[in-house]
């Protein structure tokens, strides 16, 4: 199964954490076996780079030089050698046999000698031979299976932090499967009641305040989850929503927008932070993904309508409207490479500058739909400067904006004080990114923007 998903992705460009639940579906299979499948698919997908460095050095030609079935049984054969650390005669046995299976049996000697000589070096000593002769971002970018163009926006983001020496470990993060998050909608349940409830398989999270963080079992079986009133969602989503609830008092009647929103995690979070006295609505194009908004919200009663605009438009066609909007924009998702494991492989340069203009628009849109005074909250699950603070920068000059202190915003809203959040600052206010390396949270970046009071 973990050899069909990783076809189909490479093949299909089919995104592993879609097919593969399906998959195991189909099949029935649950407990160990679907555990299996799953850590064979993810960790091959995610370390391919590093894999294929290894495999280089081990086949001695390059792997344009080896069938694309073939190449993707020699990773995972070198993902249960090198990481699951399998024993060697049980991985070698199984993956030679899978070349049999796949029909490319003429393969299978290679196969063999391949895996036979990458076990003669300890795995341990690998990432050394793999990246032999490189430097910097090169050596990095093998060792930590990341390409080379992504390795760069981390570091230079970090950077901008003076966290520069936190390069690896930011790199290493993303290799790690996340712990999963719930959120516990405020309004709707009680964050200690479903901690009692749930036969200590939970603890609270030290970031957001209505957190929970799950240390093994199924998220379904939580208390609430079914009702809809407790949710998987990333603690670093769960901040950035709250803080545009907490960025300013909340008056009666204010009118909220979350712009781009599908499938609308954000939403209910914040339409829960709303109540009772601001309402929210959303807005999401593609309409899949506008009925995942509605079913989102559906549960929690709260009359939520949910548009299908292109959110450029929604300056022309809302002028003036609202109170505050989130723009949780399109982006790379480099900040979320822990849970697509494909994705580092798929996205390119090109992809940053095609969506930086979109962006650049939805912010602008943003801001006509704010009322004087209003605030948007600018998102991102990517780190890039390119997407994050080169845009934020841009809006002020061109729309005479008030930067806030989001860090301070972010700093109130958590649930531990003292939490040591790296800001940076922009133009007289601040900025939050955060890490998983530190927070195990996505890299969620965050701006808090005021559209000045006459304009
Ligand atoms: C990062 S996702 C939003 C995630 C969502 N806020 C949540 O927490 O569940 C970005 C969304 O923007 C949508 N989008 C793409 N182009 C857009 C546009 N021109 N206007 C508004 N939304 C757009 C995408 O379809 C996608 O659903």
């Amino acid at each position: 199964m973990a050899y069909d998903v990783l076809r189909a992705v490479q093949r299909d460009d089919a995104y592993a954490n879609l097919l593969l639940p399906t998959r195991l579906r189909d099949a029935g299979m649950h407990g160990p076996d679907a555990a299996l499948a799953t850590e064979l698919t993810y960790g091959t997908l995610r370390m391919l780079g590093y894999y294929d460095a290894v495999i280089e050095v081990a086949a001695g030609r390059s792997t344009d030089d080896i069938d694309a079935p073939v190449l993707d049984v020699l990773r995972l054969g070198a993902h249960q050698l090198l990481d699951m650390r399998l024993a060697t005669h049980a991985a070698v046995h199984e993956t030679v046999e899978l070349t049999r299976e796949i029909g490319a049996r003429g393969a299978s000697g290679f196969v063999n000698a391949v895996l036979r000589t990458m076990t003669r070096t300890d795995a341990d000593a690998w990432p050394d031979v793999a990246s032999k002769g490189m430097t910097g971002e090169d050596r990095l970018s093998v060792r930590t299976s990341h390409p080379a163009w992504i390795v760069r926006a981390i570091r230079e983001s970090l950077e901008a932090e003076g966290r520069g020496d936190e390069l690896e470990a930011a790199l290493e993060a993303d290799n790690a499967s996340p712990t999963v998050s719930l959120a516990v909608l405020p309004g709707f349940a009680d964050r200690d009641d479903v901690v009692a409830g749930a036969d200590g398989t939970l603890h609270e999270g030290e970031l957001s305040p209505v957190a929970l963080k799950l240390e093994r079992g199924n998220p379904a079986m939580i208390p609430g989850v079914d009702r809809g009133h407790v949710r998987v969602q990333d603690e670093g989503s769960q901040l950035v929503a709250l803080a545009l609830a907490a960025a300013a008092p909340i008056s009666a009647g204010e009118r909220w927008l979350d712009l781009c929103a599908g499938p609308g995690g954000k939403t209910a979070l914040l339409a829960a932070a709303a109540a009772p006295d601001a309402t929210v609505e959303a807005n999401e194009p593609v309409p899949a993904r506008a009925r995942l908004v509605r079913r989102s919200v559906e549960p929690l009663g709260l009359g939520v309508d949910v548009s299908e605009l292109d959110g450029r438009e929604i300056g022309r066609e809302r002028p003036a409207r609202y109170d505050r909007v989130l723009v949780d924009a399109p982006c790379t998702g480099l900040g979320a490479l822990r849970r697509r494991p494909e994705a580092r492989w798929r996205k390119t340069p090109a992809d940053v500058a095609e969506l930086t203009a979109l962006q650049e628009d939805l912010l602008d849109a943003a801001v006509a739909a704010l009322v004087p005074g209003g605030v948007v909250a600018y998102v991102t699950c990517s780190p890039h400067l390119a997407e994050t603070t080169s845009i934020v920068r841009r809006a002020v000059r061109r729309r005479g904006l008030e930067v806030l202190d989001a860090a301070r915003v972010v700093a109130d809203v958590c649930s531990t004080p003292g939490v040591d959040l790296p800001e940076r600052s922009l133009e007289g206010g601040s900025t939050v990114q955060l890490w998983p390396h530190r927070y195990g949270t996505d890299a969620m970046f965050l701006a808090l923007l005021r559209r000045p009071a006459r304009s």
